[in-house]
């Protein structure tokens, strides 16, 4: 899954959990045998899970009403075919990819959009047992009634009108027997009871001959709305193929399912100003109506911003859950999460800061230096003092002992300390750190500030 995909489920989620009120679905779309695997399918369901985006119908649940993955279902998309054929309304297509493929070719030169030339619509019975009997393997086609229009009322896109000459016949059953994906996702759309759809404009294409499906099946149909596409920085619509952006990466950087949500429910859907939310108060304040039709552009910052918020509210043990192999003592884990939530946005970070305090200081650059110089030496040799006397060091006695304040005072001390010129308040840091490291650190300092 990557951020596109997800914010699909995530608005199909939010609109079943919403005022309107109804149930959120999930179906394993996999009859496209070279692009599915049992594999992708369970890390898809782990991964809407460990978002929170748990289904009320589908895969692993009790409720009855599958099976769920289509790649099971061949038995209910084989009871449909013979009801289109019968009618006439679905045809034997023998033409192969190449031949398609030359089609296609020769009708994009001459400036025409690519669409089935129908060479197979009018094919006579004779001529299909004869190409039958020869081996022979057809795809079967829909034949799309000419002259009409299909109007729908699209949720996010308002009505659409789109002439069926436009549309070639397609295929809905391929040689090797497969169901294709238009037909098999409208007729489980209607047998599973589905009522409102929320996909990627990519979808669009697909939904007039869908709704023709399905009207020759007289089965019917959901409320479809089309959401803009969510593209990366090169314009381009995010998608499996990239790679990036995926959330099996963003989990690995660290990233809160909190901050991943709470970024995507805002990227196309406008909400107020309502501060990070828990899915309920999203859905609660999601509206159809205020999606955008623009695209949408994957901004980095946005997430990052997200991710601080949930870090703030994250429950500590979340936080704690990041020190997993860092050298904190176990009595101490809580509270360095505590002093440094507000400084940290990722696991890295976290146990960068744990190095620091309980590991060892990176070696200083020359603007460390500098700054240490700049206190002198008899700064470090009056905080060494309040440590041998008190067994801890305050900023406030240091104050007192130095006359020093603000930045002269802060700066100096914090890269002594910690090799770092901002951080988590000072005071409450140098509670985290041992007298005897206070002690090192400060030596440390002092001879650095002798050096010339
Ligand atoms: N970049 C995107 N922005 C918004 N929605 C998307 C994006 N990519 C996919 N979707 C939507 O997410 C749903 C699931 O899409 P699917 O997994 O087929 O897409 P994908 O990952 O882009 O696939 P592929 O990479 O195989 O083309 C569909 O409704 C699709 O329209």
């Amino acid at each position: 899954m990557h951020l596109g995909n997800l914010r699909t489920a995530l608005f199909n989620l939010l609109l079943a959990r919403g005022p309107a009120g109804g149930c959120f679905v999930l179906r394993i779309e996999d009859t496209d045998r070279e692009r599915s695997s049992a594999r992708a399918a369970t890390a898809l369901m782990q991964e809407l899970r460990w978002l929170g985006l748990d289904w009320d119908e589908g895969p692993q649940r009790t409720e009855p009403g599958g099976p769920w993955r289509q790649s099971e279902r061949a038995a209910v998309y084989a009871e449909f075919y013979p009801r289109l054929e019968q009618s006439r309304q679905a045809y034997p297509c023998f033409c192969s990819d190449q031949e398609l493929q030359h089609q296609r070719q020769a009708q994009l030169a001459a400036g025409r959009p690519p669409r089935y030339p129908g060479t197979c619509r009018r094919l006579s019975g004779a001529e299909i047992h004869a190409r039958l009997d020869r081996g022979e393997r057809p795809a079967l086609r829909f034949r799309v009634p000419a002259g009409r229009a299909i109007v729908y009322s699209d949720l996010v896109r308002g009505e659409q009108r789109v002439a069926t000459d436009e549309l070639g016949d397609f295929i809905i059953r391929r040689a090797d027997a497969s169901a294709a994906f238009l037909f098999c996702n409208a007729v489980d759309d209607a047998l599973m009871g589905i009522t409102q759809v929320l996909r990627g404009e990519d979808h669009l294409a697909n939904t007039p001959r869908q709704l023709l499906l399905l009207e020759a099946l007289e089965l019917s149909a959901p409320r479809y709305g089309h959401l803009p596409m969510i593209v990366g920085p090169d314009g381009a619509p995010l998608a499996k193929r990239h790679g990036s952006r995926s959330v099996a990466a963003l989990r690995e950087a660290g990233y809160l399912p909190g901050a991943l949500l709470n970024y995507l429910a805002r990227l196309g859907h406008a909400y107020g100003d309502i501060g990070l939310q828990g899915l309920t108060g999203l859905a609660c304040a999601f509206e159809v109506q205020r999606i955008g039709r623009a695209p949408a552009r994957f901004d980095p910052q946005q997430l990052d911003y997200w991710q601080q918020q949930a870090v703030a509210e994250a429950p500590i043990a979340v936080l704690e859950a990041w020190l997993d192999g860092a050298t904190v003592p176990a009595e101490q884990q809580r509270r360095l999460v505590e002093v440094l939530r507000a400084n940290v946005r990722f696991p890295s970070e976290l146990q960068d800061w744990a190095e620091r305090i309980y590991g060892s200081l990176p070696p200083p650059d020359e603007s460390v230096c500098e700054v240490l110089r700049a206190a002198g030496a008899g700064f470090f040799d009056a905080a060494l003092r309040l440590v041998d006397e008190d067994e801890a060091l305050s900023p406030q006695r240091l104050r007192q002992a130095t006359g020093l304040r603000g930045r002269s005072l802060f700066l100096p001390l914090r890269l002594a300390l910690t090799g770092e010129p901002h951080g988590p308040e000072l005071a409450e840091l140098l509670m985290l750190i041992s007298p005897q490291r206070l002690r090192e650190r400060l030596r440390r300092a002092g001879e650095l500030a002798r050096a010339r």
